[in-house]
């Protein structure tokens, strides 16, 4: 794996302005080559550090994005917690990326798999499997014709962590982490509320051009001591190793007061 790419900002300002900076680069060479922009966004605190600055930026062919979720809660997508929904109020409606160039979650799933889960744990799966085919068939729709291969090659992954090490919705000493067939998975029991969601597995990270992890504030300190600073960690996020691509992190100075960092 190529070293990870650290930066880090006295203010969340200046992070945003730089992240800002990154995304309009990788757009613009994305679309010199594939004519296309794929990104895969998480909720938390990334949307608004995103769409802080990048928002404001002219010339973006926001026509050229195809947007997903690296995770999504399984909620309805006009609930506070469907982070498709964050995304909408921070980023979306603020910029002009076609409706139909955002993927979301089918949520007209969700009533069956509300009435599975509170059957038993099989008829759950066999529920969520539903609304996993269905995510993978929206990410068929967009690479499976260009990148004929295993797992869809992203141009950006923009990443959170939690402070327990988690990203996207994989959570430390979860099964999920040795997942590497499938492309999308369920999980039910998600340690973090709300319990179910879908999220993008390992493979799928790994194989991205470009991934973004966003960090910001103490509470974050000692994990990305543990992330950045422990080659052996098994931590979600430390798991995130691209394959072939970079690596980056953007962090404010409060998140990286306690790494060791050459200047
Ligand atoms: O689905 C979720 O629960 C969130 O998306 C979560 O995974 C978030 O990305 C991290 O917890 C980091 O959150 P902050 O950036 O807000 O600390």
């Amino acid at each position: 794996m190529n070293a990870p790419i650290i930066h880090t900002f006295p203010k969340t300002q200046e992070l945003s302005t730089s992240l800002a900076d990154l995304v309009v680069k990788l757009c613009k060479e994305a679309i010199e080559m594939r004519d296309r922009f794929t990104v895969g966004i998480s909720g938390g605190s990334l949307p608004k550090l995103l769409a802080a600055d990048l928002k404001t930026r002219q010339g973006i062919e926001w026509d050229k994005w195809e947007v997903f979720f690296c995770d999504e809660r399984l909620v309805p997508l006009d609930h506070e917690d469907s982070n498709y929904f964050l995304c909408k109020k921070e980023f979306f409606d603020h910029v002009s990326i076609p409706e139909e160039q955002i993927y979301t979650i089918n949520s007209s799933l969700l009533p069956q798999l509300e009435d599975a889960a509170s059957k038993d744990k099989e008829t759950e799966e066999e529920e969520a499997a539903n609304l996993i085919d269905d995510y993978r068939e929206k990410l068929i729709s967009v690479f499976a014709t260009v990148n004929s291969v295993k797992f869809p090659v992203f141009d950006l992954l923009l990443l959170g962590v939690g402070p327990d090490g988690h990203t996207c919705s994989l959570f430390p000493n979860h099964p999920l982490l040795n997942e590497n067939v499938e492309w999308v998975a369920y999980i039910g029991d998600s340690p973090k509320p709300p319990p179910r969601r879908i999220t993008f597995t390992l493979p799928v990270i790994n194989h991205a051009h470009n991934i973004a992890f966003v960090a910001t504030g103490e509470g974050k300190q000692d994990v990305l001591k543990e992330i950045i600073g422990n080659s052996e960690s098994k931590l979600p996020s430390a798991l995130v190793q691209p394959v072939t691509g970079k690596l980056y992190w953007f962090l404010d100075d409060a998140a990286a007061t306690k790494l060791t960092l050459s200047k």
